[in-house]
């Protein structure tokens, strides 16, 4: 199987950058690439070396979200409750990994692409992109427990509102909010770029006292019990008519 996550260990500046790989499909997460960063991510957190953890995609966009070819409308309940908590798992590992993590959104985010930017410590979004949590006009709501990230990341009305919403935004505005730390222009992921430059600076004695300091500050266990209710929740709003429909007119936009 091909490397649908690039993975690139920086010795120098102690940085691992995972670039999902699949921009013929605007980085949508299948099945397999959820194995594939599963296994990453569990090595990230033995991993005594590494200081910083960069998360980005191949091509013009971040990630465009659940691949709707394995997340779509024809699975039962119960098989969509087991599909999202395996992405789920993926998410509350890469919130819980032992150093700093970075989203270098290099493009667009759609749904589920949102939720796994929503994991990452701090959101860094190219300026000519656009942004959104769209799983509502799918018919169904974030099921990786990425909705419950959100509301650690910004205002609770602001994550609220987008949550029911389900607007696209820009890069300026993600920055408004707050879930962008700041917008860039540049096409390629350079680590002596001025945005990735103050971590770099720091030792790894540094970086993981401050994310473990930050960790220390959430009540995990209280969002890790949020974040397995919202999967369940997506699980039931999963065979709504109203998601086969949004699925199938995707797939008939698309010409499947
Ligand atoms: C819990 C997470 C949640 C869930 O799993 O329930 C989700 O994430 S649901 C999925 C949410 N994502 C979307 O609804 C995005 C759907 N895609 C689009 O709106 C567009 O493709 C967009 C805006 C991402 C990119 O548009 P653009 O015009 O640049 O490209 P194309 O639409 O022509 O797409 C190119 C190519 O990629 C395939 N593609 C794009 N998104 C997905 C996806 N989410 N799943 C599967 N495949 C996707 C698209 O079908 C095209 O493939 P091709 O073989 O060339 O037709």
């Amino acid at each position: 199987m091909n490397n649908l996550v690039k993975v690139e260990n920086s010795k120098i500046e102690q940085t691992t950058i995972l670039t999902l790989n699949r921009p013929e499909k605007r980085n949508a997460i299948s099945i397999e690439l959820i194995n594939q960063l599963k296994v990453i991510i569990e090595k990230l957190h033995q991993d005594d070396e590494t200081k910083l953890v960069i998360i980005t995609g191949e091509g013009s966009a971040f990630c465009a979200g659940g691949d709707l070819n394995d997340f779509h409308g024809e699975i039962d309940q119960e098989k969509a409750h087991e599909l999202l908590s395996q992405m789920q798992e993926v998410l509350w590992q890469i919130t819980t990994l032992p150093m700093p993590t970075i989203a270098w959104m290099n493009g667009l985010a759609r749904g589920g692409g949102m939720e796994l930017a929503s994991a990452c410590d701090f959101r860094y979004v190219h300026e000519s992109g656009n942004y959104g949590f769209t799983q509502g006009k799918l018919g169904i709501s974030t099921g990786w427990g990425g909705g419950t990230l959100l509301y650690e990341r910004i205002h609770s009305q602001e994550a609220y509102y987008w949550l029911v919403s389900a607007d696209i935004r820009s890069a300026q505005v993600l920055k408004s909010i707050g879930f962008a730390q700041a917008t860039f222009s540049t096409h390629q992921l350079e680590l002596e770029h001025d945005l990735i430059k103050p971590f770099i600076s720091r030792s790894l004695t540094q970086l993981k006292h401050w994310k473990s300091q930050w960790l220390q500050n959430q009540d995990l266990q209280k969002l890790k019990t949020k974040m397995d209710a919202e999967v369940e929740a997506c699980s039931h709003m999963w065979v709504s008519d109203e998601h086969k429909e949004a699925v199938s007119n995707f797939f008939k936009r698309n010409k499947k």
